[in-house]
């Protein structure tokens, strides 16, 4: 399948190093809000996309496979007339980035993994959630995305941002969301890892159901050489908004490392 022209935000310098940010499957570029300022603050060029099928994205007719979304972020920078970036991923946007990292070493000047997997089964999990949201719609599956999402406590203390993740993954097209299950579901990237140069920071949430640290991310960083990990207490998957000043943190001493 050739790439599409992925929606995106730039928000920063037009000078500045450029920074790609991919979120999580049922995602769009609004879940990294809280890491925009403080990057472009330090004079980052900050480049958000909706991964394909999602947001304000093209939709193509699945199925997807993981080279699709790491060619359409390639086409990105290309038609951005960016040479070399940093990517920040987080979820399918870390899987995506690990694709990059060792399919396009040229393009890609360090990588954060955010709460994600190299390989992330059972490949039955991803069949019978494509299978549920291709027939009841996004919607079906948005309130358990939101609780793998955030911590039982935050959901308490913030209902509004729980409404808000539960209506984003409810906007998410159905055959999008399907057509990224699928690519999930045929993801290995286990064996490949060793092959990525980059400098690679993997960040897990301590309490992530979907993609727990010790199962996900310490393989992930026991697998790319020189990679470290960090673990944030108190975060569930979508780490980066929960804890946004400990991931902020992380990812601005990574970028910024002598
Ligand atoms: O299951 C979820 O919704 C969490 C998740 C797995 C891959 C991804 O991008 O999000």
């Amino acid at each position: 399948m050739s790439a599409v022209k992925l929606h995106r935000v730039v928000d920063g310098p037009g000078d500045g190093p450029v920074v790609v940010f991919g979120g999580s499957l049922g995602s769009d570029l609004r879940m990294w809000e809280p890491q925009v300022a403080p990057l472009v603050e330090r004079g980052f060029r900050v480049v958000r996309y909706d991964a394909r099928g999602h947001g304000a994205s093209p939709v193509p007719p699945g199925p997807y496979e993981l080279d699709d979304l790491g060619a359409d972020v390639l086409a990105l920078l290309d038609e951005l007339g960016v040479e070399r970036a940093h990517h920040v991923g987080l979820s399918l946007g870390g899987m995506t980035g690990m694709w990059l990292g060792i399919h396009a070493p040229g393009r890609i000047a360090s990588l954060v993994l955010c709460c994600t997997s190299a390989k992330l089964g059972p490949p039955s999990m991803w069949v019978e959630r494509a299978r549920t949201v291709r027939a009841e719609g996004t919607a079906a599956v948005a309130e358990a995305g939101v609780q793998r999402w955030l911590t039982p406590g935050y959901r308490e203390r913030h209902p509004d941002r729980a409404g808000f993740f539960r209506t984003m993954i409810a906007a998410v097209p159905a055959e999008g969301y399907a057509a990224c299950c699928g690519a999930i579901e045929r993801m290995d990237l286990l064996d490949l890892l060793p092959k990525i140069t980059a400098p690679t920071l993997v960040i897990a949430g301590a309490d992530d159901p979907a993609t727990p640290p010790e199962e996900h991310a310490r393989p992930i960083a026991e697998g790319i050489p020189g990679a470290r990990l960090e673990v944030v207490p108190g975060a569930a998957h979508l780490g980066s908004y929960e804890r946004p000043a400990e991931f902020t943190r992380l990812i601005l001493d990574h970028l910024e490392r002598p």
